[in-house]
């Protein structure tokens, strides 16, 4: 049995590209840009007026000149026909380019017209007041957005204001999921009293969707051996192959056996964690293969610590250390492994979520992220930090 730090390391040593595609725009979020992008022009383009008001030159405020002749309105979108001289000003609209004879604008509220004579009523201003300056957001060829950025709202409002209407991203894998067990049925299927549904099929397609990711394929099969060995050879086809279930020391754990007789370069098999010991994780061909234990919540937790660690770091992710904060309850463990435990992250600490262990079909549902209890701690105690991942 490793520890999990070790078996992270050595998921880290398969750590692979999915390659490149280039995608719409629209389909971009939350995926990982593989190309740097440079501003195909100044932003703003031109000095952008910022308030509905006028547009004058900030040296007549200076010698004291009030009222000023308004000479034209510049709509958005337009350019001014005119030149300004002392004592006269433009009209001039939310994001209107500031004709080159301004340098100031005052809002419509801070003025008073009479007789086609503008009077300005503030006596507070400054020079480019209101003016957002030609290249002040950034520069032409300055580069925007990095190769490796993960493409967040604020990217996508970025691309598009620099005309981008695809970009080139990394490929997410191909992911196939066999799930298996005589005694899971999928649902809409009769069920009797031994029998149960197969909720690791929904949760794992669930956890791969959080990640963008739909699976190729995704079936059930019986536990036996030649039926598991060709369902696993058939589901090579892909970057990621995911089982669930017969891992651990039962007479129908199949899965390391198969997977041996398969050829299969294993990384790990046994983890020092609580839940999801029995977990095997290696390298069948090109595919990396996670064998995942059946029990609903070390399902779900083991895809968190090693699949979706996998994924990530095979994407470009930055892999962040985990947060910590403060805990809510006193915490004891019997165990010698670091146990992982669901809790609710809610005002800046980490409150209990009730389980009753591994089985429990209710997988903390209130919980927002997955809380760690180091191998060698026997006991935290309330307002002791810990650290977690997001669920
Ligand atoms: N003698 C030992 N027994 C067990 C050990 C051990 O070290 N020594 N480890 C335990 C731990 S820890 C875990 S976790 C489980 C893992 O078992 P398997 O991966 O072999 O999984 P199964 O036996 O097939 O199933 C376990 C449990 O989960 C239910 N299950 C399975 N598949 C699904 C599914 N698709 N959807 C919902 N629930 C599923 C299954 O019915 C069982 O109740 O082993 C312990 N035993
Ligand atoms: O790892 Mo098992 O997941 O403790 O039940």
């Amino acid at each position: 049995m490793i520890s999990f730090k070790h078996a992270r390391d050595l998921i880290l040593t398969k750590v692979t590209t999915f390659g490149t595609e280039e995608v719409a725009l629209e389909n971009a979020l939350g995926r990982i840009l593989d190309e740097n992008v440079f501003a195909p022009r100044d932003f703003p383009p031109f000095n952008r007026s910022a308030m509905d008001g006028i547009a004058l030159r900030f040296a007549d405020l200076q010698s004291g000149i009030k009222e000023f002749n308004g000479v034209e309105t510049v709509f958005a979108g337009n350019l001014a026909s005119k030149a300004i001289v002392s004592g006269e000003c433009y009209k001039i609209m939310t994001g209107a380019p500031v004709p080159e004879y301004a340098d100031t604008v005052i809002r419509f509220e801070d003025t008073s017209e009479k007789n086609g004579l503008i009077k300005v009523l503030a006596d507070d201003f400054s020079l480019y007041q209101h003016i957002a300056q030609q290249g002040q957001d950034l520069k032409k060829a300055e580069l925007a957005i990095k190769k490796g950025s993960a493409i967040n709202i604020a990217t996508i409002g970025l691309l598009a204001s620099m005309g981008k209407s695809s970009v080139k991203i990394q490929k997410l894998p191909l992911v196939n999921i066999i799930t298996t067990g005589n005694e899971v049925v999928d649902l809409n299927e009769q069920i009797s009293t031994t029998h149960i549904y197969n909720s690791n099929k929904y949760v794992l397609k669930a956890l791969l969707m959080q990640n963008l990711i739909e699976p190729k394929n995704c079936e059930h099969v019986k536990d036996e051996l030649g039926t598991l060995k060709k369902a696993i050879q058939s589901n090579l086809n892909a970057d990621i192959l995911i089982l669930s279930g017969g891992v651990s020391a039962g007479e129908a754990d199949f899965i390391p056996t198969v997977l041996a007789d398969l050829g299969a370069h294993k990384l790990f098999y046994k983890v020092a964690i609580k839940p999801g010991k029995p977990v095997w994780c290696g390298k069948l061909g090109s595919t990396m293969v996670f064998a995942l234990p059946g029990n609903p919540f070390s399902c779900l937790v083991t895809f968190k610590l090693f699949v979706e660690f996998y994924i990530k770091a095979c994407l470009g992710f930055q892999l962040e250390n985990p947060e910590c904060l403060p805990l809510n309850f006193n915490r004891t463990k019997k165990s010698s492994l670091d146990e992982f435990f669901p809790v609710n992250l809610k005002n800046g600490t980490l409150n209990k979520i009730d389980i009753n262990g591994s089985g429990d079909v209710r997988l903390g549902f209130a919980a927002n992220a997955l809380a760690v209890q180091n191998a060698d701690q026997r006991e935290i105690l309330k307002n002791n930090p810990v650290c977690y991942v997001s669920l």
